[in-house]
């Protein structure tokens, strides 16, 4: 959200802008993501049961829609009335595209692209796909060393940090995500799609009109597809064309149109912690790996853990502190 409105809304009480609006924020996010996880009877009987509302859901969405709307609405007014020089938000890009093409972009089109675009699809797939790479690492801290030593053969200045032109030059660190996303793919049904027409798929007819889900998954873990498919192996990506059969942004036209972007900071976060600081587990015991429900399928238990500062993040918070960067 800071990128979005320049407003920050994670993080303790202290640390966001507004303690009421991220609070309203959060809640408005969570209900959103777990309906869209959600199984609705309407979607499969749609003439029968959108008349009696049958579990109400769509009253729910209604609701949730309103309220979201208005959030949103609020964030444009306050941009469209601030000092242009101040602020360089994406509100305030998509506010200046308004400016030069109004029937295009109205507050509904703008509002669109906030919430569909920027935070349901970017955010939280690519948030999650970080925890759970995160814990494969403090499972597997073999492959851990491996990639700081990886970072640190790669930059070896020391008080430099990784930036983007880095990432596609640490092929062992792509590895990690793909292998993440092999595993735990943040969309594991990708998108439902409907068939625009009759066809044929693996061997079953499916009429014009029918919502088809592919469990990315399943396959991503089918032992015909992958050797060892249930370990975490990043190595699996160093064979030529391993990384073909993932499937984890969907495929042909309507595939993710932010893979380079999630790959980008995925990468580049991903690598900014290992770089700078060392972490281990809270306890003994290995990370739980429980899936939960959702959309974007997150852990069951919230990833914990310790991390200690390594010599290059001291070295650049002194030179910070000095003013020198
Ligand atoms: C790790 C991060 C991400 C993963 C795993 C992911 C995965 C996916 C998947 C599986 C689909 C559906 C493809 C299909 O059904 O065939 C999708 C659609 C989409 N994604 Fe992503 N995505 C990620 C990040 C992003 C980012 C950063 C953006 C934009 C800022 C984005 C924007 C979209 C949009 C707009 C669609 C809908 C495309 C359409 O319907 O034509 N995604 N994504």
């Amino acid at each position: 959200m800071r990128m979005i409105s320049g407003k920050r809304y994670y993080g303790n009480d202290g640390d966001v802008t507004d303690v009421e609006e991220a609070k309203q924020f959060r809640k408005l996010i969570k209900e959103l993501l777990g309906y869209g996880g959600a199984n609705n009877p309407e979607d499969f009987m749609p003439t029968l049961l959108k008349l009696i509302d049958f579990n109400g859901v769509t009253k729910k969405l209604r609701s949730l829609a309103k309220r979201m709307d208005a959030l949103l609405q609020g964030l444009i007014e306050e941009h469209r009335n601030k000092n242009k020089e101040e602020s360089n938000t994406m509100i305030d890009h998509l506010l200046s595209l308004q400016h030069a093409d109004p029937q295009y972009y109205t507050d509904q089109i703008i509002k669109g692209l906030l919430l569909q675009v920027l935070l349901l699809a970017g955010t939280d797939t690519s948030a999650v796909t970080l925890e759970w790479a995160m814990s494969n690492l403090l499972n597997h801290p073999e492959v851990l060393k491996k990639a700081r030593d990886e970072l640190d053969q790669h930059i070896r200045k020391e008080d430099s940090l990784i930036d983007e032109p880095d990432i596609t030059k640490l092929p062992y660190l792509q590895s990690i995500i793909n292998e993440t996303l092999r595993l735990f793919p943040a969309a594991p049904l990708l998108v439902p799609h409907l068939s625009s027409d009759d066809c044929t798929i693996g061997g079953y007819d499916l009429p014009r009109d029918t919502i088809l889900l592919v469990n990315a998954w399943a396959i991503h873990r089918d032992p015909n597809l992958w050797t060892d498919p249930m370990s975490f192996k990043p190595e699996r990506f160093e064979c030529p064309g391993e990384a073909n059969k993932l499937i984890s942004f969907g495929l042909g036209r309507r595939s993710c149109p932010g893979m380079g972007l999630a790959q980008r900071t995925v990468g580049l976060t991903l690598g900014s912690l290992i770089q700078c600081f060392d972490w281990e587990r809270v306890g003994e015991e290995e990370i739980d790996m429980t899936e939960g429900k959702g959309v974007t399928m997150p852990k069951v238990i919230p990833l914990e853990a310790m991390c200690k500062p390594r010599p290059v993040m001291r070295k650049i918070t002194s030179m910070e502190a000095l003013g020198n960067i």
